[in-house]
């Protein structure tokens, strides 16, 4: 097994969710370290939805005990690319694979991954951070589970008639995201954009975000230096920091 050196792993069965396992279990870690469950009963997604998570698929949380709070949220984009990488290599299908700001793992067009990051104070300058990954390896929810507009959820067994077992796609994830955070401590964000934009989906076409209280259409231009997605209006250039982005 290719287990990347310093990182640990907290196996655990059936939980309500792997990011308060994450929460309660803080204190207690000292370096990175992965807890998964086999199934959990009370799991969400990111603005406050509900994540169901059935067994068969994966879910986990990787806990970084202390990172500097500014680079917390680009950490999505890591956990993205190492999505990425490990559906390609298990797969050998990498084009039927793209990333949807800010960080989703599409397949065919379809949802079948989706990453929640949580902060935690640490003490001192540095915080604690929880990055929630739950991926459909086997079921996705039906179409009418989620919210209008939203993409089509799929499940990697639907879409290409794989069984990955959640152990399986952990062997393959926690050595991608290693190599990832090591590109991200040692050269910073600019080699993860670059990697995260060739693997965009919808670049250079028309986008609606969908901010608190109101939309923005425009073409998709990039992610910028800050991880803010950039997209040109006939009024202009926006950038936003976070929402969610419709096709
Ligand atoms: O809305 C999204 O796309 C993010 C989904 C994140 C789900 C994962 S499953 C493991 C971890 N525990 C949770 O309760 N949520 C995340």
């Amino acid at each position: 097994m290719n287990w990347p050196p310093g990182y640990a792993h907290v196996p655990l069965g059936e939980v309500g969710s792997t990011l308060d396992e994450a929460a309660r279990r803080f204190g207690e870690m000292s370096g990175p370290t992965w807890i998964t469950a086999t199934r959990q009963t009370a799991a969400r997604g990111r603005r406050g939805r509900a994540w169901a998570n059935p067994e068969g698929n994966f879910a986990a949380t990787l806990v970084l005990p202390r990172v500097a709070p500014e680079a917390a949220p680009l950490r999505s984009f890591v956990a993205a690319l190492a999505l990425f990488d490990a559906f390609a290599a298990l797969t050998g299908r990498a084009e039927s694979f793209a990333l949807k700001w800010p960080n989703d793992v599409l397949l065919n067009g379809g949802k079948v991954a989706g990453i929640l990051l949580e902060g935690r104070p640490a003490g001192g300058r540095l915080s604690g951070l929880a990055i929630g990954i739950g991926v459909n390896l086997a079921e996705a929810p039906a179409a009418d589970e989620v919210e209008p507009g939203a993409l089509r959820p799929v499940s990697l067994a639907g879409e290409t008639g794989l069984t990955v077992p959640p152990g399986d796609f952990l062997e393959a994830l926690a050595p991608a995201y290693a190599h990832w955070e090591a590109q991200f401590a040692d050269l910073g964000f600019a080699p993860i954009r670059t990697a995260w934009l060739a693997r965009a989906a919808r670049l250079g076409e028309t986008v609606t975000a969908r901010l608190t209280s109101s939309e923005i259409t425009g073409v998709m231009r990039e992610v910028d230096e800050a991880g803010q997605l950039v997209l040109s209006t006939p009024h202009g250039l926006h950038r936003i920091a976070a929402g969610d982005i419709f096709f």
